[in-house]
């Protein structure tokens, strides 16, 4: 049988939530990242540690079959291959910002000036479609001090609580793209039947992510005002109670509007509510 590649970034921000992940859809393996490769023992698969930079490419290429990546990477190297699913981790936005005391007002004003950045594709194409021309400065890393040092006027870089911005004394401007973590596959590879096991695999652990497995208590006659909140699930489990005329309900409720959902719940009589992680959901 075939044996799958994936590639995932060796150290830095993603690096621990692609191995939980992966770990988290029943996969055996051991987290060496010395050895930079690790073939997993219960699964056709082996995982490939690697610069984030690399991995788009690998997988375009056919050295991987599939990729743990941010999109502001993929969008960088312009390379062609399959969005499989997004994966909820790595959330943060690419941002044009400016010194707080810099009189910058509009994006115009950013014509003619100097723009350090690590992602010199992305906002070329951004100030293309504006049609502003400006010096990109491209850089590989500590962009957000390139200002202070006379190297440029702004900035464009990954902002998520937007801490770096500040103890840099910028202030962010314009936004350019918003990013998170992808699954990303070689070109038609979504048709094999060993990744879409694998991607089967991974949605049914990101949809228990986002719920919440809950069971409460409530008096009959209070049953269908509580059943009347659980829009979203077919038919909640009902089992009697040693005491009579109470039932316990089992329902799952989503993270989203959890406490909301929960207060609308107790309201309605719900008692007893006992809130449990649930570990994976198969559709
Ligand atoms: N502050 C942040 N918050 C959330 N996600 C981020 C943040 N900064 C970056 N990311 C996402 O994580 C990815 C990896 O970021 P990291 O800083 O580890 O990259 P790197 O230094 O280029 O790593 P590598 O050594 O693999 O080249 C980024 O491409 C982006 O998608
Ligand atoms: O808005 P914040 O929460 O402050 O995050 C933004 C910072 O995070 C990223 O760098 P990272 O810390 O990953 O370091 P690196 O650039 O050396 O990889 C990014 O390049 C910013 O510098
Ligand atoms: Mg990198």
């Amino acid at each position: 049988m075939k044996t799958l590649k994936i590639a995932i970034q060796k150290s830095g921000r993603l690096n621990e939530k692609s191995v939980e992940l992966l770990k988290n859809c029943g996969l055996n393996f051991e987290n060496y990242k010395s050895s930079l490769i690790s073939p997993v023992s219960n699964f056709p698969l082996e995982i490939l540690f690697l610069r984030d930079d690399d991995i788009p490419e690998y997988v375009q290429d056919g050295i991987a079959d599939l990729g743990i990546v941010g999109e502001n990477v993929i969008q960088e190297t312009e390379v062609e291959v399959s969005y499989l699913q997004k994966l909820g981790f790595g959330k943060c936005s690419l941002k044009i910002a400016v010194p707080n005391n810099n009189s910058i007002n509009s994006i115009e004003e950013l014509n003619g000036k100097a723009i350090a950045t690590t992602y010199p594709v992305i906002l070329g194409k951004y100030l293309k479609e504006k049609g502003i021309t400006s010096d990109i400065r491209t850089i590989s890393g500590s962009v957000e001090i390139s200002p202070g040092l006379g190297l440029s006027d702004a900035i464009c870089d990954l902002v998520s609580t937007g801490g770096t911005l500040k103890s840099n004394g910028l202030k962010p401007f314009a936004d350019v793209m918003s990013s998170e973590a992808v699954l990303i596959g070689r070109k038609g590879s979504e048709d094999e039947d060993l990744i879409k096991e694998l991607i089967q695999r991974i949605q049914s652990v990101l949809r228990a992510k986002e719920t919440k497995y809950v069971v409460l208590n409530v008096e009959r006659k209070n049953l269908e005002a509580v059943t009347a909140l659980l829009p979203g699930v077919k038919s909640p489990s009902v089992v009697p109670l040693a005491e009579e005329d109470w039932v316990a309900v089992h329902t799952v409720i989503p993270e989203r509007d959890f406490w909301d959902r929960i207060s609308q719940l107790k309201q309605a009589g719900a008692q007893g509510i006992v809130v449990m992680p649930i570990e994976k959901i198969i559709l």
